[in-house]
């Protein structure tokens, strides 16, 4: 693991607060998850390009904060085309809640994600999810969380910056990963960071590039470099906008690869 010392002081007081997170022990979860590779696969079959569109209301690094309703925001992410569901349940910092989710998964029939700080085993047994984060910067020892994920039913999506960080991802038997352009350091944003570490990820684990993705230029950019799915939270939630529509958002990503298909 990291030393804090290079992480952005927003960030380290994220990961600070998550250490001390008490996670549910009651209970093991056992989870029926829809698979992202299948919706990933249904949305290249009718043309649309796959959209993880994350409910984040707001972020360390967002103009501002949108406080609408978590699922009317999530169904007019399914409206506008969105493969799947990311939700924020991370509470002092991003605005999410694990409640919001329990409340989205049952509102969408898409795949949704937990998007958290997980760093511990327990923490995982504290909501339903059909896929999890888990962040390899993060995390002591991957290949056990990775297990203890995937015993519980969830998809655990591997999240990796750099080359290294994705040859940890792959030995620990990661097959959904994602590439985050965002850098938990300085927390700027570099399109190039997916374009340097997809072309080393093997063709049957699935990769989506994270953050950073504002136009449909964009997506197509990421999609060349071989993106299978995008996680797009800031463009789509659009918080200095305030009320800008989600849906018509949502879609301009997604009709992105119209004119290559
Ligand atoms: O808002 P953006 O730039 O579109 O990024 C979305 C998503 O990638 C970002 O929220 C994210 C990626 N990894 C994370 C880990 C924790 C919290 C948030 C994230």
């Amino acid at each position: 693991m990291t030393s804090e010392t290079e992480l952005a002081p927003a960030v380290a007081s994220i990961l600070e607060a998550a250490r001390e997170r008490a996670g549910d022990v009651d209970a093991q979860l056992a989870v029926d998850a829809q698979s992202l590779p299948d919706a990933i696969a249904g949305a290249e079959a009718d043309g649309r390009v796959p959209v993880i569109a994350e409910v984040k209301p707001t972020s360390p690094t967002a103009d501002g904060t949108r406080d609408d309703d978590p699922v009317e925001l999530a169904q007019a992410m399914v409206d506008g085309g969105a493969t799947a569901i990311s939700v924020l349940t991370e509470p002092s910092h991003f605005g999410g809640s694990p409640a919001a989710l329990t409340r989205v998964r049952e509102a969408v029939d898409v795949p949704v994600l937990r998007k958290d700080f997980v760093v511990r085993e327990d923490q995982l047994d504290v909501v339903e999810a059909d896929l999890l984060l888990l962040i390899v910067r993060f995390v002591d020892d991957l290949e056990a969380l990775i297990t203890a994920t995937r015993e519980r039913g969830f998809q655990p999506l591997v999240e990796v910056h750099d080359r290294a960080e994705l040859e940890t991802a792959l030995e620990a038997g990661a097959d959904i990963i994602g590439v985050n352009n965002r850098d938990l350091g300085r927390l700027e944003v570099d399109l190039e960071t997916f374009e340097s570490v997809a072309p080393h990820v093997p063709d049957d684990v699935t990769v989506i590039a994270e953050s950073g993705i504002s136009s449909p230029a964009d997506v197509q950019r990421m999609r060349e470099a071989g993106a299978d799915a995008l996680l797009v939270g800031s463009a789509i939630m659009d918080h200095a906008g305030g009320d800008s529509d989600v849906t018509e958002n949502t879609q301009q990503l997604v009709d992105a690869g119209a004119t290559d298909t």
